[in-house]
């Protein structure tokens, strides 16, 4: 169906409401703000759910399909473009329709997602950051990256000075399941079976839980999720190998109900995390992203960051439906203001 006749449809079911929707159909005399977005069936299916897309109706918000085997700039007219889509190609068309049409906010532009889509740089912005205050400090794990030649990486890690244990993880994040097949290593000699590219982190010990930050535009939420457990040095000492492990975070249970050690549990000090999520949005050029943030087991105040995702599983955010239609509706209105 086109997008004209779709909006007149939903408009016409609701006849018998002034301004807000109970029957399914869009408010009358608000102006309907139109989200095409072009994202993975598995993404869709987590993230557009009833209650998101129902809550949307309600304030004016109408979420199209962008159908991929036809020119975008035939389709339309968006006011918002949500995607997360894999692929040069794609890239290229977002990057020309951007130019076509910039009074479309295309939710994130191309360049800055490609940047966090590279261990190697995703993290540069918090390290150059150097966040410090009252609060605490935040950092990132010293690293090293191996393009090739697994061979090299004894060497590559006694000269970087890089402390073991070290988690070994994909250079490339491309949405695969393999970019997030990482790896414990507990001595450097057994590096050399891993497949580059990878990146090397220090593991930091943090008490097995660990922070995901999720940023909407200006909103931040966060939750504890379990992660790996503490590495003793004892335990450093007697074992050897490279051992894989599971995508632990991201577990659909969450550690916030959990009978934890307070001091682990801890969410970070709020006023923290608003000045680097402050930060990282304008240094990213993101506005949707998470971030996963440990703190150092034994500190109080001493924060790394470990991981950065564009357009994570907002899904599993409590009160995503809330903060993201009023995130979308904040964006159509600076958008109408600046015309004004
Ligand atoms: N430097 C580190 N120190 C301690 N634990 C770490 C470190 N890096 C990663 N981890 C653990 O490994 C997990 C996976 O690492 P990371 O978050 O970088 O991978 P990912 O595949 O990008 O995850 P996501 O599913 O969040 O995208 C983390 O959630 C954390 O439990
Ligand atoms: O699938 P989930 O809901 O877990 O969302 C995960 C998301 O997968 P999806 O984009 O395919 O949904 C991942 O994206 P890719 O790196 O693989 O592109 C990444 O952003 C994870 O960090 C998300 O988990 P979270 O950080 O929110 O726990
Ligand atoms: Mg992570
Ligand atoms: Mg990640």
């Amino acid at each position: 169906m086109r997008l004209m006749e779709e909006i007149a449809r939903q408009k016409d079911g609701d006849r018998d409401e002034e301004v807000v929707s109970i029957g399914g159909g869009l408010p009358q005399h608000v102006k309907v703000v139109i989200v095409g977005y072009a994202l993975t069936s598995k993404k869709i299916k987590s993230f557009l759910q009833p209650k998101l897309e129902g809550l949307a109706r309600n304030k004016g918000i109408l979420f199209v399909a962008i159908d991929q085997s036809r020119p975008l700039s035939d389709q339309g007219p968006f006011d918002i473009v949500l995607h997360k889509l894999s692929g040069r190609e794609w890239g290229q068309i977002l990057e020309d329709y951007r130019q076509m049409h910039p009074e479309v906010t295309v939710l994130d532009p191309p360049d800055a997602i490609q940047h966090v889509h590279n261990r190697q740089y995703m993290l540069q912005d918090v390290a150059d950051l150097n966040l410090s205050d009252a609060y605490g400090k935040v950092g990132v794990p010293r690293q090293l990256v191996i393009k090739k030649d697994p061979s090299s990486i004894p060497d590559a890690v006694s000269k970087a000075g890089l402390t073991l244990p070290l988690v070994a993880k994909p250079l490339l994040v491309d949405g695969s399941a393999k970019s997030h097949q990482h790896s414990l290593a507990y001595d450097q000699y057994s590096l050399q079976k891993l497949e580059p590219p990878l990146v090397l982190q220090e593991f930091v010990n943090h008490g097995g839980v660990l922070f995901k930050v999720y940023i909407v535009g200006e909103a931040i939420k966060v939750v504890r999720r379990f992660s790996l457990p503490d590495v003793s040095k004892r335990e450093l000492s007697k074992n050897a190998g490279v051992f894989r492990f599971p995508r632990v975070s991201c577990a659909a249970a969450s550690a916030d109900d959990a009978d934890l050690d307070p001091c682990v549990a801890e969410l970070p000090p709020r006023p923290l995390l608003e000045k680097l999520a402050r930060e990282l949005r304008r240094r990213l050029g993101l506005r949707l992203f998470n971030l996963d943030i440990i703190r150092e087991h034994g500190t109080r105040d001493r924060f790394y960051v470990i991981d950065i995702n564009y357009f994570p599983g907002y899904g599993k955010m409590p009160e995503y439906e809330h903060i993201f239609t009023d995130f979308l509706l904040s964006l159509g209105q600076s958008k109408y203001k600046k015309r004004c």
